[in-house]
C-alpha cells in the first residue's frame, strides 16, 4: 500500500491527468502522535463521481476535512485546477468552489425548505443604507435549485419537518448548491436511509454529475459505490491502498483492500 502501488494499480494513472480538478500530493496529517494520513496521493477528475472508502479509522473523514478546510495537512500539497491551495477555514474552501454535505444534516426542522437552503446566505435587498433579506429571491432561487438539480416536487415553502429522510438529504444538498460549488463532497449520504430514499438521493447525485459537478462520496456501502461511482479510492491505515475504476474491481476485492490493504 505504498504510493508506488497506487500508481501501478490505477490503470488510468498511466495517462496524463489532463482533466484533474483536485490533485492531492504526499499529504500527511498528524494528530499529536496519531498518524491519520500518510503520503496520500490522489487525483480527483473533473465531473467524476469518486468514492472514498476504508475501514473505521482509515482516514476518510480526515481527508474529507482537509479538502473542505476543516483541517490543515501537516505536510503535502493540495492543488486545485493546478494551483496549490491552503485552506484556513471551510469558508476559504467554499470560496474556491468546494462544498460539503455532512452526515449530520443540521437542518432546522421548524423552518421552511428555502430558509434552510439559504440560511446564512440569503439573497439581500438594499433599502437605502439597510440590507434586508430578499424573500422573493430566496423562494425563487430555492425553486430553481430544486428544479434544476433535485428534479423533485419539493415545496420551498413547506417546513422541513414534513419531509421524508430522502427529501431532507436533498434539502441539505440544495443548501450546498446554493453556493454554486464545482465540487460537492457528500459524507455518507444514504447511511440512514430506506431503500426508496437511497434511490432518491442516488438519482440526485447523478443529476449533479449531469449538471457538471464533480462529486466525492465518502461511503461505507459497496452497493452504493458500484451504483454511483466512476472510481473508488480505498484508504487503509491512513494510506491510499488503491484507486480503481469501479468496472475494474469486484466487491470482494474492495472488501479485501479495506481490511488488508491488498486485493487478496
Ligand atoms: N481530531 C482528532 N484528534 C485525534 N485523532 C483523530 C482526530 N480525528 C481523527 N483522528 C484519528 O485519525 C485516524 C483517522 O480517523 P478518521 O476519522 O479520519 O477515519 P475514518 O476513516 O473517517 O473513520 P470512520 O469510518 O470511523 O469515521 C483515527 O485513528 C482517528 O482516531
Amino acid at each position: 500500500m505504498s504510493s508506488e502501488r497506487t500508481n501501478i494499480t490505477d490503470t488510468n494513472d498511466q495517462l496524463p491527468e489532463t482533466n484533474s480538478i483536485i490533485s492531492i500530493e504526499h499529504v500527511e496529517k498528524l494528530f499529536g502522535r496519531i498518524v491519520a494520513l500518510e503520503d496520500v496521493n490522489l487525483t480527483v477528475r473533473e465531473n467524476e463521481i469518486l468514492a472514498l472508502i476504508g475501514d473505521n479509522g482509515a482516514g476518510k473523514s480526515t481527508l474529507m476535512n482537509i479538502l473542505c478546510g476543516v483541517h490543515k495537512p501537516t505536510a503535502g500539497t493540495i492543488n486545485l485546477r493546478g494551483e496549490s491551495v491552503e485552506f484556513e477555514s471551510p469558508e476559504e474552501a467554499r470560496n474556491r468552489g468546494i462544498e460539503t454535505v455532512y452526515q449530520d444534516l443540521a437542518l432546522m426542522d421548524d423552518l421552511d425548505v428555502a430558509t434552510n437552503i439559504f440560511m446564512g446566505n440569503f439573497p439581500s435587498r438594499k433599502f437605502g443604507p439597510v440590507n434586508s433579506i430578499n424573500w422573493d429571491k430566496t423562494y425563487s432561487r430555492a425553486k430553481n435549485i430544486i428544479e434544476t438539480h433535485l428534479k423533485r416536487d419539493i415545496n420551498p415553502r413547506a417546513e422541513v419537518e414534513f419531509h421524508s429522510g430522502g427529501e431532507r438529504q436533498l434539502v441539505a444538498i440544495a443548501r450546498a448548491l446554493a453556493f454554486d460549488p464545482d465540487i460537492v463532497i457528500l459524507d455518507e449520504p444514504t447511511s440512514a436511509l430506506s431503500v426508496d430514499a437511497t434511490e432518491l438521493v442516488q438519482d440526485t447525485v447523478r443529476n449533479l454529475q449531469e449538471n457538471g459537478k464533480t462529486i466525492i462520496i465518502v461511503s461505507h456501502s459497496l452497493d452504493e459505490i458500484f451504483e454511483l461511482a466512476d472510481r473508488v479510492g480505498v484508504l487503509y491505515q491512513g494510506r491510499i491502498a488503491e484507486v480503481a475504476d469501479t468496472d475494474s474491481v469486484t466487491k470482494d476485492e474492495l472488501s479485501s483492500l479495506m481490511v488488508t490493504g491488498q486485493r487478496s
